[in-house]
């Protein structure tokens, strides 16, 4: 049976979760629930606070789990990425009070706030810098504020915390993190790759939609440029036979100007639909 960990708490929870459950996989009703069995799959999910979930993989007694790259790569251990999730997208960042540093030179000799302590110690001593490291649990960028810390090192996405607190980011970002699986390295157990594929099933089925349109036979090659597809886009005939259909995959992101570049080539009867699962 294969051991998944899965995130208790926090931010990853209900994402991880939700991806499990539409990639086919029972999750728990009750968030007080530790452990839950799927026979159907023959997986057997453990719910552990993110931040432990690398130290149970790292030391094998868990497969596989799902965590954040930050919380993967401060843990340390010894395990590998096997594929990355698309939610939880952060960035883990420097920053300090408005207009007081401007890069990571300024931090020799200064005291430094962070969660991730692990992460930061190494980049920093990478880079030859010495800082003082403060390891705190949270809510990091009050620690200025309060005096003990000059800087932060801490996860960033809108900004909007940073900006609250009086702060600005400064240096280039540390590491772009997202929710990945991690797994030991060079084990591949089984029900791992019934996994892997189920879960870029979904993330396939999230990031991309299906896209039909009529289209004068002789334009189907500039159209067929817009709308290439994975492998190939498919094209069925029509009954009158100046026409032809086409069927394609396209990015999500991309969905309206592709629609509006087909639509002045002359295609019509432009249809998007969502994918509900699919294997690539
Ligand atoms: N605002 C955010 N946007 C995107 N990802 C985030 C955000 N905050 C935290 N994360 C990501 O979530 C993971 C941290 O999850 P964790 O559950 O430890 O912290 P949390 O969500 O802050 O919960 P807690 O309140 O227990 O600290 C990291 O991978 C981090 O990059
Ligand atoms: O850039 P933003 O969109 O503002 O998001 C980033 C903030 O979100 C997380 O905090 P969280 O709410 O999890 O609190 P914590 O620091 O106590 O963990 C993270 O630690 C940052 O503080
Ligand atoms: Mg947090």
């Amino acid at each position: 049976m294969l051991r998944v960990a899965v995130p208790n708490k926090g931010s990853l929870s209900e994402a991880a979760s939700e991806m499990l459950t539409e990639a086919g996989y029972r999750q728990r009703r009750d968030s007080r629930e530790l452990v839950m069995m799927d026979p159907d799959n023959d997986v057997e999910f453990f719910f552990l606070r993110p931040r432990d979930i690398a130290v149970y993989v790292g030391k094998g007694t868990l497969d596989v789990g799902i965590t954040g790259r930050d919380l993967f790569l401060d843990a340390q251990v010894e395990a590998e990425e096997l594929l990355s999730l698309g939610f939880a997208v952060s960035t883990f960042r420097f920053a300090g009070p408005v207009g007081e540093f401007s890069n990571v030179q300024q931090l020799q000799g200064r005291r430094l706030a962070t969660s991730y302590d692990g992460l930061l110690q190494s980049y920093l001593t990478e880079r030859g810098v010495d800082a003082k490291v403060v390891r705190l649990d949270g809510a990091v960028e009050s620690s200025v504020r309060l005096g003990v810390a000059d800087a932060i090192a801490d996860v960033v996405e809108t900004g909007s915390t940073l900006k609250a607190a009086g702060m600005e980011i400064f240096g280039e970002p540390i590491l772009r993190s997202e929710a990945v699986l991690i797994g030991r390295k060079g084990e591949v157990p089984t029900g791992l790759e019934v996994l892997i594929r189920r879960l870029r099933g979904v993330i396939v089925a999230r990031e991309f939609v299906m896209m039909d349109y009529d289209i004068r036979k002789e334009l189907v090659e500039q159209a067929a440029a817009l709308t290439p597809g994975l492998e190939s886009p498919t094209v069925s005939p029509l009954r009158d036979s100046e026409w032809v259909a086409v069927r394609s995959m396209v990015s999500r992101t991309q969905t309206n100007r592709i629609m509006d570049e087909l639509y002045d080539l002359g295609a019509r009867a432009i249809l998007v639909s969502t994918i509900h699962a699919c294997r690539i």
